[in-house]
């Protein structure tokens, strides 16, 4: 059976996203990891399924699936493709996506250019003590790591230069951590100023990616809550930027930045089995 998808990304964030409101296909860990492989599938860091929502006061149900095969509660730069989609698809400039992280707000500001409302961070981990002494780790800090959660957990460290940090070693090592009962985002960031920043993060259940939206959310909480940000950041990763601003008011943290249509196409069914 012949499914149709779409390839979409948010500043190298890559997604491929299934409308299972039409398709209504059947996803195992299998299933997923072969359509998120860049080899034997059509590849990409997330896959996301929309369906009928569930909650009368959103257009859609968005859920997101990490190419290892896990689900992640909140995915920032998956969100503001979904609103690219919906408004490709029904030309209208406002939505509300509901996702495990609660329902999203997304505001169209032009056909490339997407805000999503994050929601509130989640600051359970008040100051996270890490389960090992920070000197271990043989990073450059500029600061103490902080963790918070945008509906998916997110670890944070601050380094002087990173071009000195291999985030790839670093992040596979830290992702498991004992300290984070279900893993994490370790994000690393290098301050530029109070209202920009370099990051770079290591995705749960993706490894190093292009871009993170939600790491680029935590990032900007955790640097405003150490005293090094402004509430209004521009955010720099190796795929481009994203502006994100934490509305003192609301407490809400906002997203802003480019999403793309690469291309789109479809896939037999019976070539990925459960
Ligand atoms: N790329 C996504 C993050 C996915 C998070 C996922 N790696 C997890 O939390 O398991 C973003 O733009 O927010």
């Amino acid at each position: 059976m012949n499914i149709p998808f779409y390839k979409m990304h948010g500043i190298g964030n890559d997604f491929v996203i299934i409308d299972n409101s039409v398709n209504n296909i059947e996803l195992n860990e299998r299933r997923i990891k072969t359509l998120c492989d860049r080899r034997y599938g059509i590849g990409c860091d997330q896959l996301i399924i929309l369906s009928k929502p569930k909650d009368s006061n959103a257009d859609i149900y968005v859920r997101f699936f990490n190419e290892g095969g896990d689900e992640a509660g909140a995915c920032g730069n998956g969100s503001r493709c979904v609103a690219g989609w919906l408004h490709h698809k029904y030309q209208r400039k406002e939505f509300t996506l509901q996702t495990n992280a609660g329902l999203l707000p997304v505001e169209v500001i032009d056909n490339h250019t997407m805000k999503v409302n994050m929601g509130q961070p989640r600051m359970k981990w008040q100051d996270i003590p890490l389960s090992r002494d920070v000197d271990t780790l043989n990073l450059p800090l500029s600061g103490d790591p902080a963790a918070v959660s945008m509906g998916n957990p997110h670890a944070t460290f601050f380094v002087e230069d990173l071009s000195t940090v291999d985030p790839v070693f670093s992040g596979k090592m830290l992702e498991k951590d004992p300290l984070f009962a279900e893993g994490a985002n370790i994000g690393f960031v290098q301050m530029l100023d109070r209202q920009s920043m370099r990051v770079r993060v290591w995705e749960r259940g993706a490894g190093l990616t292009l871009a993170c939206g939600s790491g680029a959310c935590a990032s900007v909480v955790n640097a405003v809550r150490r005293g090094f940000a402004d509430r209004y950041c521009e955010v720099k990763m190796d795929g481009g930027n994203l502006i994100i601003e934490w509305d003192e008011e609301t407490n809400n943290v906002l997203m802003t930045g480019a999403v793309h249509f690469s291309f789109t196409g479809q896939f037999d069914l019976d070539n990925y089995p459960l």
